[in-house]
C-alpha cells in the first residue's frame, strides 16, 4: 500500500467556499484536489492500493482530516476533475460538522472518512507503514531502498511545514527529496507514484 499524508495550513474546514472560485475562496483546496488526482488517477483506471489523508487547518473549524481509502472507494466517487472533487470534499465536511471526538473517524461514503485528527495524530497512527518526509533538502529518492509492503509520504502545501511540525518529524521519519527545486505538491505525488511503479514497489 502507498500512503500520502498531505497537510494544508489554509484549506477550509467547512463547505463555505465557492465552487466558481475554488483557489480564491477555499484556502487553496484546489491544491488538495489536484493532489488527490495525482495520488489516485490513472488513465482510465484508479489506484486502489493508495490511501490519502488530507489534514486541513484552515478556518473555521480546524483540524479536519479526511481519509480516502482507494481499496474501498466506489467507482465514480472521486473523479479526475477539480470541481467535482471540491464538491465531494464539501459534502464530507458537511457530514463531519458535528464531530466532537478528537480521533474517532466517521465514514461518510464507502472508503471516505472524516475526523478531528491532528497532523501529529495521523503521523503517529501511520508510523508503522514506513513513512518518509518529502522535502527539497532530503536524501535523494534514488538512494532509498523502499520496503515492498507499505510505504508512506508526508507532504506540505504551498507554505510547507512549520518549525514545530519539522521538529516533531525530525528523527521520526527520514527526509527524502525528488529533485533540486521546490515542486508543486501534486507534481511531487505524481512523480513518486510513477517512480515507485518504475522500480516495482506495489
Ligand atoms: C510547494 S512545496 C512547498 C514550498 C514551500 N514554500 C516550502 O518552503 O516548503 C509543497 C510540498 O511539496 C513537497 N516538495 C516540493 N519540492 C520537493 C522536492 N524537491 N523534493 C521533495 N518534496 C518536495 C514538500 O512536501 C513541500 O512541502
Amino acid at each position: 500500500m502507498r500512503i500520502f499524508i498531505i497537510k494544508s495550513s489554509t484549506a477550509h474546514t467547512a463547505f463555505d467556499y465557492s465552487i466558481k472560485d475554488i483557489p480564491g475562496t477555499s484556502g487553496r483546496l484546489d491544491l488538495i484536489c489536484r493532489s488527490l488526482n495525482a495520488a489516485f488517477q490513472l488513465s482510465h483506471s484508479f489506484r486502489k492500493n493508495v490511501r490519502v489523508y488530507t489534514v486541513l487547518y484552515g478556518p473555521p473549524d480546524p483540524p479536519k482530516t479526511i481519509r480516502f481509502e482507494g481499496a474501498k472507494i466506489k467507482p465514480k466517487t472521486l473523479n479526475p476533475d477539480e470541481v467535482s472533487t471540491a464538491k465531494l470534499i464539501g459534502k464530507i465536511l458537511n457530514a463531519g460538522k458535528d464531530i466532537k471526538e478528537p480521533t474517532k473517524e466517521r465514514e461518510v461514503l464507502p472508503g471516505i472518512y472524516i475526523s478531528r485528527m491532528t497532523f501529529e495524530d495521523v503521523v503517529r497512527k501511520n508510523i508503522k507503514y514506513n513513512l518518509y518526509l518529502l522535502e527539497e533538502n532530503g536524501v535523494d529518492i534514488e538512494k532509498v531502498k523502499f520496503p515492498q509492503d507499505n510505504v508512506g509520504f508526508i507532504l506540505g502545501d504551498q507554505n510547507g511545514f512549520t518549525e514545530e511540525e519539522l521538529n516533531f518529524l525530525e528523527g521520526l521519519v527520514p527526509k527524502i527529496t525528488i529533485g533540486p527545486k521546490p515542486y508543486l505538491t501534486s507534481h511531487v505525488i505524481a512523480f513518486v507514484n510513477i517512480y515507485l511503479d518504475r522500480i516495482g514497489i506495489p
